[in-house]
C-alpha cells in the first residue's frame, strides 16, 4: 500500500534533521579525502559515474538518507508510475515518459491501446520517414533534396531537443552520422523565426511544427510566420511542414502537413525529449540509429533508478542528498555546470526540467506544505562559467550546491598540446581543482581573499558524450526529478503556474485591461 505523505509527517526525515553536519572542509582534506572520493561513487549506464565526496553527507546522514527512502516509499511509487497507475494527479493522467524507451513493469493499456507499442510504433514512423527524406524520397515541391530541419516549438517542445541537438551534432560530423543541419524557431518574439529564416534556405528547409497542445500561442504564432514565409517564397507549406503533436489535439488532423507524428497526454512536455518531440528532429538530423542509440541510454539509466539500495541507484541518492541540502541545509539553489560546451543548453533544459515540476507549493492533494520544495536551478558550461558568476559561489553569502559533469574525451577530437597540456587537459584540470577549491578552505589574513570552504558539489563523469551517455544523462536527472517530487509529496507533472500570465496576455491583446495592466499595456505600446 503506498501512502502520499509530506516530507514532514515521516519520522526518518525528523531523524535525518537531527544528524550532526559534515564538515566537509575536514573530511575532505588529505587521505580521508582521497579515500572518499574513490569510494563516494555510484556507476551510471554507458561508462558514467555519479560522484558525491564532496557533497556534506557521511555514513550517519546516508543512513539515514536511506530510512527516507524507505518510508518515502520511493521504489513503489516509482513502480506505480510506470505500471500506469495516475500519478499526475492535478491533470488525472498516466505518466510514462520511460516507456519512450522501454518497459520497466506491466504493459499499460490505455485508451484502448498497449502504450508502449503506441510509442514504437511513433518512433518506427518516424525513422522510416527520416530515412525516405535522408534519401531524397521525400523531397520538397521541386523533387530536391531537403537539406535543413527547422523545428518550431517552445517549452519542452523546444528545450530539451535543442539541447540534445547542440550535444550531438559534433559527434553525428566527427562519426559520420550527420545528416541535416538543424535550426529552432521558439520565442514569439519576431526577430527570432525572421533571423532563423534568414539564415536557411527554406525551398530546401522541412519544418517541425511541435506542440502537445496543439494550442500554444508562441507556436502558432510562429507556424503562421513560416507559412507566410513559405508562400512569400512561391512554395506550398503543406509540402515543407510536418507535425508532432497528440492524437487529441486541433493540429492531430488537418491536412496542412506533409506528416504528423504522435506522442500522448500521459507525456509531459519537459519528459518529452525521448517521445516524438525529440525523436523528429533527432532523426531527421543525426538519424534514426542515433535517437535509438540515445533511447538505449535512457533505458539503461531508468533500470538503475529501480534499485532500494541508494548507493546503487545514482537518481535515488542524488534526489535524497538535494532534498537533504534544500530542507536541512536550508540552501535555496542548484548550479548545473556541465564543463563540456556541447552541453550548453543542457542546464536550460534542466531549468524547465525541474522548476516547471518541483516549483510547488501545495502537495499532491492541494493542500499548502509547510517546507520549501524545489530550488532555483542554473548554470552555464565550465570553464566559462568560472570567469563569470563563480564569484559569488565561492564567496557569495549563500551556499549554492554544484552539480558538474564531465567527459574525459572531447567529441571531435581535434586538440593542441599548450605548455603541456591538451585543452580537454586543461578543461578536465579545471573542473577537479573547482571541486577542491569550493569543498576545500584557503585560509587567508586578508579576509577578502580568504576561502571558508565547505560548498558542496557533485559531478558525473564519462568517457565521451555520445548518444548512449547523453540518454542516460538525461534520464539521471528526469528520474532524480520525480523522487525529489515523491519526496516533497508534489505533483511533478502538472504546471498551473504558467496560467495566469497565458490569461493576462490575451487580456491585453484584446485591450479587456485595467487598472495596472492596462498602464503596463500603454507603457509598452501595445
Ligand atoms: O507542446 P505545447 O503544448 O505547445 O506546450 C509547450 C509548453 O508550454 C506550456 O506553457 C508549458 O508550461 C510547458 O510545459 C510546455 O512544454
Amino acid at each position: 500500500m503506498i501512502t502520499w505523505n509530506n516530507l514532514d509527517k515521516l519520522t526518518s526525515y525528523q531523524e535525518l534533521k537531527k544528524t550532526e553536519s559534515v564538515d566537509l572542509a575536514a573530511v575532505m582534506a588529505g587521505e580521508n579525502g582521497a579515500e572518499r572520493v574513490k569510494n563516494y561513487s555510484v556507476p551510471m549506464a554507458e561508462g558514467l559515474a555519479y560522484n558525491y565526496a564532496a557533497k556534506k553527507v557521511d555514513d550517519t546522514v546516508l543512513a539515514a538518507l536511506e530510512k527516507l527512502a524507505e518510508e518515502a516509499q520511493l521504489t513503489e511509487k516509482f513502480e506505480a508510475l510506470y505500471n500506469g497507475e495516475v500519478v499526475n494527479t492535478g491533470e488525472k493522467r498516466l505518466v510514462l515518459h520511460h516507456m519512450t524507451r522501454g518497459q520497466l513493469g506491466d504493459a499499460v493499456v490505455a485508451d484502448g491501446v498497449d502504450k508502449r507499442t503506441f510509442y514504437v510504433e511513433q518512433q518506427k514512423k518516424i525513422a522510416e520517414f527520416a530515412n525516405k527524406v535522408h534519401a531524397g524520397e521525400i523531397t520538397n515541391g521541386a523533387g530536391e533534396k531537403f537539406t535543413t530541419v527547422v523545428q518550431i516549438g517552445i517549452g519542452g517542445s523546444d528545450l530539451g531537443p535543442r539541447a540534445m541537438y547542440l550535444a550531438l551534432e559534433n559527434w553525428a560530423k566527427k562519426n559520420d552520422t550527420f545528416k541535416m543541419e538543424a535550426k529552432f524557431i521558439s520565442n514569439v518574439d519576431p526577430d527570432d523565426a525572421a533571423a532563423v529564416l534568414n539564415s536557411v534556405d527554406v525551398a530546401h528547409s522541412i519544418f517541425v511544427l511541435v506542440s502537445k497542445s496543439g494550442t500554444t500561442l508562441e507556436t502558432l504564432t510562429n507556424e503562421s510566420f513560416v507559412k507566410d514565409a513559405l508562400k512569400n517564397a512561391g512554395l506550398d507549406a503543406s509540402k515543407h511542414m510536418i507535425a508532432v503533436t497528440s492524437e487529441t489535439s486541433p493540429l492531430a488532423k488537418s491536412d496542412d502537413y506533409l506528416a504528423a507524428f504522435f506522442m500522448d497526454d500521459y507525456i509531459g512536455g519537459r519528459f518529452s525529449s525521448t517521445s516524438a518531440v525529440g525523436g523528429a528532429v533527432l532523426s531527421l538530423a543525426f538519424g534514426p540509429e542515433v535517437f535509438a542509440q540515445f533511447l538505449d541510454g535512457a533505458a539503461a539509466e531508468d533500470k538503475l533508478s529501480l534499485n532500494k539500495n541508494i548507493k546503487e541507484n545514482p537518481e535515488m541518492l542524488d534526489a535524497l542528498i538535494g532534498v537533504y541540502e534544500r530542507n536541512v541545509l536550508g540552501y535555496p539553489s542548484t548550479a548545473v555546470l556541465p564543463y563540456s560546451q556541447a552541453l550548453s543548453r543542457f542546464p536550460a533544459h534542466l531549468q524547465q526540467l525541474d522548476m516547471e515540476s518541483n516549483g510547488k507549493s501545495v502537495n499532491r492533494f492541494g493542500e499548502p506544505v509547510d517546507y520549501v520544495t524545489g530550488p532555483v536551478i542554473f548554470g552555464e558550461p565550465g570553464t566559462n562559467g568560472q570567469h563569470s558568476f563563480y564569484q559569488l559561489l565561492h564567496q557569495g553569502t549563500d551556499i549554492v550546491p554544484l552539480q558538474f559533469v564531465g567527459f574525459k574525451n572531447s567529441q571531435i577530437g581535434t586538440d593542441v598540446v599548450i605548455q603541456d597540456s591538451t585543452s580537454q587537459q586543461k578543461l578536465c584540470a579545471n573542473v577537479a581543482a573547482q571541486i577542491v577549491a569550493f569543498a576545500c578552505c584557503k585560509e587567508d589574513e586578508n579576509r577578502n581573499k580568504n576561502f571558508e570552504g565547505g560548498r558542496p558539489s557533485s559531478i558525473i563523469i564519462g568517457e565521451q558524450l555520445t548518444p548512449a551517455s547523453l540518454g542516460a544523462l538525461l534520464a539521471h536527472f528526469e528520474n532524480k526529478i520525480m523522487f525529489q517530487g515523491f519526496l516533497w509529496n508534489v505533483n511533478s507533472f502538472d504546471q498551473e503556474g504558467v496560467q495566469l500570465g497565458k490569461v493576462l496576455a490575451k487580456r491585453v491583446l484584446a485591450h479587456e485591461t485595467d487598472g495596472a495592466l492596462r498602464v503596463f499595456s500603454d507603457l509598452l505600446n501595445i
